[in-house]
């Protein structure tokens, strides 16, 4: 499918990485809110600062698969009507006379090897993935800089490795086509933009764009299935701050789709994949069923209250519970893939538990990514290679990857009806502006940060034992 041809997807007009900077720092890099007050229970997470948000979190996760119970739940504009497996939009006046618009957000990924420092970079000066001390946080860029400096031979071979870049952008490029497609079928007519936080098209780019076509009703749909403080409330943090400082978005009724591991859709389309690639092996039955997520650091679980791992293991059930409904009874594992720095990571550790599972006697092993929707480094590169050969080492014999969703029809068409659902219950994000934010606006404080940090950086970074602990850590 050709991206260019998708009239709601964003132009890919190139930003410089450096205005990108600029961007981020103007629009404060300030932690906002992911908000504690979600059923998902996630508490303490950095300071709170949009009650508004909070309420519309509440709200549209609301309109997940409680109210699929319960159609006649909180939608009010407009109503979502279910058939069998179809969920259809029928417009109220006022819903026909918006123009409704659908973000898609995203990580990103390096187009080419050329992009894989800077693309580093803007990943590791993320708060939200590299999480310093208050006290620190002018070290985040000097430090992020020092990292995707040491990372990047690593990651450009693994780049190098499946084609000479990553292949997110052109898979969300054709999932928003697909889902435009998918929700026109349903008499939704939208705009679809694609948002990626470290790469282009930056949410930035596509939020602008938003701006100018008018759109009146926005859903923002994480393309992560299960909420993590590094994926979608970093996403949800940076639009944040792009809407608090705009009139027009401010006022702007959107609904945040926080999660939706728990969909139908999503755990039918699963189970269907997982179905299928089991019956490639010879013996179907004697196959383990290995689920491989990408981690996070243990500290976001435990300390910061990230629903991530909980949410993974629901999800796992659910797919297990859809599996045994149809008579499949294989036993399962789930481990955490492609941990980075000297922190401790959710555990157990894909690596390991491969070798274990070989040691133990284990013959055949189906391997499913399941923190990501669509083909990337660490399916093509890291379990496809990797995993591949150390499970074949380690005595498994007979190995198999279930392919990521992509634009599965019928994963499509679900996160079609969860646009739908959480359509009605849109509301304004708008939110005061915080105290603390306007020390990023102060260009004296903000340049003795820089000047310490950078020589800070400078003496970390020409350090023969710092140098010795990044290569240890990081290739
Ligand atoms: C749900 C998915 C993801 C979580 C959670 C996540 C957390 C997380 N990631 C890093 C560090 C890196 N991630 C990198 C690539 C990458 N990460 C995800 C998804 C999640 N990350 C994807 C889909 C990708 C691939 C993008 C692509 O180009 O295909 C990388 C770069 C690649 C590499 O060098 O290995 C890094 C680094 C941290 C530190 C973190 C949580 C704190
Ligand atoms: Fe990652």
């Amino acid at each position: 499918m050709d991206a260019a041809s998708c009239s709601g997807v964003l132009s890919r007009a190139k930003l410089p990485v450096s205005n990108l900077h600029k961007f981020n720092q103007t629009l404060g890099s300030y932690i906002v809110s992911v908000s504690c007050q979600s059923s998902e229970g996630l508490n303490n997470v950095n300071r709170v600062s949009s009650q508004a948000l909070a309420y519309t979190v509440r709200e549209s996760y609301l309109c997940g698969p409680v109210q699929r119970r319960n159609p006649a739940g909180i939608c009010a504009a407009g109503v979502a009507t279910y058939g069998e497996n179809a969920v259809e939009y029928e417009s109220h006046a006022q819903a026909a006379e918006d123009k409704v618009g659908v973000l898609l957000l995203n990580l990103g990924g390096p187009d080419t090897l050329h992009d894989v420092q800077p693309f580093l970079f803007n990943l590791f000066a993320d708060p939200d993935i590299i999480r310093l001390p208050r006290l620190f946080r002018f070290l985040q860029w000097p430090l992020a800089k020092l990292i995707s400096v040491v990372r990047a031979p690593k990651s450009k071979e693994g780049y190098a490795a499946i084609g000479g870049g990553s292949p997110l952008r052109k898979i969300t490029d054709e999932q928003a086509q697909a889902l435009k497609t998918a929700l026109e079928a349903k008499n939704l007519p939208v705009n679809v933009y694609v948002g990626m936080r470290y790469w282009y098209p930056f949410t930035e780019e596509a939020v602008q764009q938003i701006k100018r076509d008018r759109i009146t009703r926005l859903v923002v749909l994480p393309l992560y299935p299960q909420f993590s403080i590094s994926t979608t409330g970093s996403s949800i943090r940076v639009l944040q701050n792009i809407f608090r400082e705009d009139a027009y978005l401010s006022r702007l009724p959107v609904s945040i789709i926080r999660s939706w591991y728990q969909r139908e859709g999503y755990i039918n389309s699963m189970a269907d994949l997982i179905q299928k690639e089991l019956g490639k092996f010879q013996k179907p039955e004697e196959v383990m069923i290995f689920f491989s997520a990408h981690g996070v650091p243990v500290s976001y679980v435990e300390k910061a209250g990230d629903p991530y791992r909980d949410q993974m293991e629901e999800c796992i059930y659910l797919i297990m519970q859809r599996l045994k409904d149809r008579g499949i009874n294989n036993d399962h594992t789930l481990a955490y893939q492609s941990r980075v720095g000297p922190v401790k990571w959710l555990k157990p550790y894909t690596d390991e538990v491969l070798v274990e599972l070989g040691q133990k006697g284990v013959k055949s092993l189906l391997a499913i990514p399941v923190s990501f929707v669509s083909e990337h480094i660490e399916t093509l590169e890291e379990i496809d290679m990797e995993y591949k050969e150390l499970a074949l080492e380690s005595g498994i014999e007979n190995w198999g990857r279930v392919p990521a969703l992509n634009c599965t029809p019928s994963f499509i068409t679900d996160l079609a009806d969860a646009v739908i659902e959480a359509l009605p219950s849109a509301l304004a994000m708008s939110a005061p502006k915080n105290i603390s934010q306007e020390d990023d606006h102060n260009p004296v404080r903000y340049a003795i940060k820089m000047f310490f940090g950078s020589i800070l950086a400078f003496v970390l970074f020409f350090s023969p034992r710092m140098i010795n602990a990044f290569r240890n850590q990081l290739f």
